[in-house]
């Protein structure tokens, strides 16, 4: 048997009072490359992260993290998650060391096995240098690639990352883009990138646009723009649903 999708989720709706943010929603992010979430403002990408992550209770329909559902099995589903939220994460006063073994503790990882991991992650998202700073004195580009390594720490299967070059400049974008596609190689681990800059995916990801909260393409990014011209394909798209 084939093993179960990073993530696949059927039949996700989500209501706010009557506003329909999530309508119907199904799709699957396969194991060990990037799915890109790509829709305008106003999509439902966060609506869509915040019931992945249990933030909100999902009432209609399934959510499953590595084969596990979401509501009969949430803390295996959860355990299996690591998350780039769009809004700041790390406590600014503290280190990067000290943010990093806080949140190892959150999930339950000893001291010793903590530092371990820390050195670790912080050598693969190039930080190592910068363990000992105070996150309030580091650049955008490297706040971003320490909230990756603290997603990371406990190992997560699938890494969900909310517009995480949302405020950075053009290199420090790059970076992080290039650094989530070195990770997926490196750790095996599968990631779903919600953004709506079209210049981050390459034709061999996966891809999922959302709009107005439905699924309008659900394949690689590659047969979304045969002619390679992402941008025109994706307004062709959310134009015949407007
Ligand atoms: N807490 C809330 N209460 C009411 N409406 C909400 C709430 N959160 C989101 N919405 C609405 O749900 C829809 C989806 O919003 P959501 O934030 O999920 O989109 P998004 O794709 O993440 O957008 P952005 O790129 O701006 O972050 C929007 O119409 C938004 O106004």
């Amino acid at each position: 048997m084939s093993a179960p999708p990073a993530l696949e989720i059927c039949g996700v709706s989500h209501d706010f009072g009557s506003l329909r943010a999530l309508d119907d929603v199904s799709l699957a992010v396969p194991e060990g490359r990037l799915t890109a979430l790509l829709g305008v403002n106003g999509a439902g990408k966060t609506t869509l992260f915040n019931l992945v992550t249990r933030l909100y209770a999902n009432r209609r329909g399934t959510i499953r993290v590595g084969g596990h559902d979401m509501r009969r099995a949430p803390g295996a589903a959860l355990a299996r998650l690591g998350v780039v939220f769009q809004s700041r994460a790390l406590d600014g006063d503290l280190t990067v060391r000290q943010n990093l073994m806080y949140h190892a503790a959150l999930h339950g990882i000893g001291r010793r096995d903590a530092r371990a991991r820390l050195d670790a992650v912080l050598a693969q998202v190039d930080l190592a240098d910068r363990a000992g700073a105070r996150v309030s004195a580091l650049s955008g580009g490297q706040v971003r690639r320490a909230e990756i390594a603290r997603a990371l720490i406990h190992d997560p299967a699938l890494l969900l990352l909310d517009e995480p070059t949302a405020g950075l400049d053009v290199r420090s974008r790059a970076e992080v883009v290039a650094l989530t596609r070195r990770l997926i190689a490196a750790r095996g681990v599968s990631a779903l990138w919600a953004t709506h800059i079209l210049d981050e995916i390459d034709p061999a990801d996966g891809l999922v646009v959302l709009h107005r909260g439905r699924v309008l393409f659900d394949g690689p990014a590659g047969a979304a723009a045969p002619g390679g011209d992402l941008t025109a394909a994706f307004l062709a798209l959310t134009g015949a649903a407007a």
